[in-house]
């Protein structure tokens, strides 16, 4: 039986091919063609363009901004990254996809429908629906560029020198399919849906015009009186980092100050396997040994608090480091670079050839230079004790765009530039 509704819809006669056109969900998710993004996204329900604003509900980060958010922004639960490679090769189309992304991210960052819900019925929904009811739950969306996409786009004149490949690492095993990328969505959120639901409705709303690459999920425990969570090797991760409110301090670490990308950073992403197995293997001497940090207390060696202060270069009565020289965390601090980690743990089911956990690390960070984590790496090399139990699978860097000031855009300074 018919209701009004569906009357209504029937009497506009909408093709299935206008409709496969207008969702850009077709057999195949093919490509939406010639007819332009906004237009088309207009045709499904979506206010390009409108200057949507930060609401005040309660788990809400807030969109606009000197600096995106997700890099600055407390660590959330969850985390959704995607890697996605664009299907076109006009800066214009990057762009009116940037204005397209802007007032999406907003209402996905307020907790609201990608689309006011439609009472139509013979169409699919503007949005998926699976964040319905979950609130903003301080989900952060960031988007950022990589040095491919300049290629892809003949924007090769604005790619930031700082902006390339990583140098391949003597240990790196990396994969194709978890590597490189030209864009990135990184979506943070206290609920695993929500981060998910972001991602999923980003890329829909692209459809056509751009393909997840590769993504992962990952997450974060904190204990029960807040502090530091712990990774898969059960020790505190995070505990060394610059503090998310000294503007100062981000200046020098973080933020890049100069060119298009000013008050915006670099980001770095590795996906590392942990070997479960032979860590659980290992006496608790040389887990601790290891990192060169107790693994209750999360204190450095000869220290008995987490937070305490420490010399890498201190040796004891026997003339022996304190913190063993082939320490993560001694050669890491060695290195003299510094960086924001803002890592997740992941827990993706088994290796099907070995039949071991598929679970680590998905390191990030974010930096003024990619060079600051280069030095670092570098500096762990073959000596990090860690090596043993860790394998570097997949990797990308982004630059991602300085903070959108309310009637802007993602990306927008990049677009001025040209
Ligand atoms: C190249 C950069 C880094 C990679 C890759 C990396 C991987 C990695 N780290 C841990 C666990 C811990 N790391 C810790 C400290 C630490 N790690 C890096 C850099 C990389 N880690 C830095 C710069 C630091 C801080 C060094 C300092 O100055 O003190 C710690 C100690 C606690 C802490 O400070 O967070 C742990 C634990 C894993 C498991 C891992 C890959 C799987
Ligand atoms: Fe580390």
């Amino acid at each position: 039986m018919k209701t009004p509704n569906d009357e209504k819809w029937t009497n506009k006669k909408i093709s299935r091919r206008d409709l496969l056109k207008y969702t850009g969900i077709g057999a195949a998710g093919v490509a939406i063609g010639t007819s332009g993004l906004g237009g088309v996204m207009k045709a499904m329900g979506y206010d390009v363009f409108e200057p949507f604003a930060d609401n005040n509900i309660a788990n809400k980060v807030n969109f606009y901004g000197n600096h995106q958010s997700g890099i600055t922004t407390p660590v959330q639960t969850n985390i959704y990254f995607a890697s996605l490679d664009v299907l076109f090769s006009s800066k214009e189309e990057l762009q009116e996809l940037l204005q397209l992304w802007t007032p999406l991210v907003v209402r996905l960052m307020n907790g609201e429908l990608m689309v006011n819900s439609s009472t139509n019925t013979r169409i699919p929904t503007g949005d998926t629906g699976e964040a319905e009811g979950l609130g903003a739950s301080n989900l952060s969306i960031t988007i950022g560029v990589g040095p491919s996409l300049f290629e892809k786009l003949g924007m090769e004149h604005l790619k930031p020198a700082e902006l390339k490949d990583l140098p391949h690492f003597p240990k790196d095993q990396l994969q194709k399919e978890f590597t490189g990328g030209d864009l990135c969505i990184q979506a943070c959120a206290d609920d695993p849906q929500v981060a998910f639901h972001a991602v999923r409705n980003l890329v829909r709303a692209a459809s056509g015009k751009v393909a997840i690459k590769w993504s992962q999920a990952g997450f974060n425990s904190f204990p029960v009186d807040g502090g530091t969570p712990r990774n898969l090797f059960s020790f505190k991760d995070g505990t060394v980092n610059p503090s998310i409110t000294d503007e100062e301090d981000l200046n020098k670490v973080v933020w890049v100050d100069k060119g298009w990308l000013k008050g915006g950073t670099y980001l770095v992403v590795r996906k590392i396997q942990m070997h479960l197995e032979t860590w659980d293997r290992t006496s608790l001497k040389d887990q601790e040994a290891t990192f060169g940090r107790y693994r209750d207390s999360g204190a450095p060696f000869g220290k008995t608090k987490e937070f305490d202060d420490f010399d890498v270069e201190v040796k004891d009565s026997n003339g022996e480091y304190i913190m063993p020289d082939t320490s993560h965390v001694h050669l890491a601090r060695k290195s003299g670079a510094r960086m924001l980690r803002r890592s997740y743990s992941y827990a993706s089911g088994v290796m099907s050839n070995t039949g071991v956990h598929d679970a680590g690390l998905i390191f990030i960070s974010f930096q003024k230079d990619p060079l600051q984590f280069t030095t670092v790496q570098n500096s762990l090399g073959r000596m990090d004790k860690m090596n043993e139990y860790i394998t570097h699978r997949g990797s990308a860097v982004f630059a991602c765009f300085p903070g959108v000031q309310k009637g802007s855009y993602l990306g927008e300074a990049l677009f001025k530039a040209l």
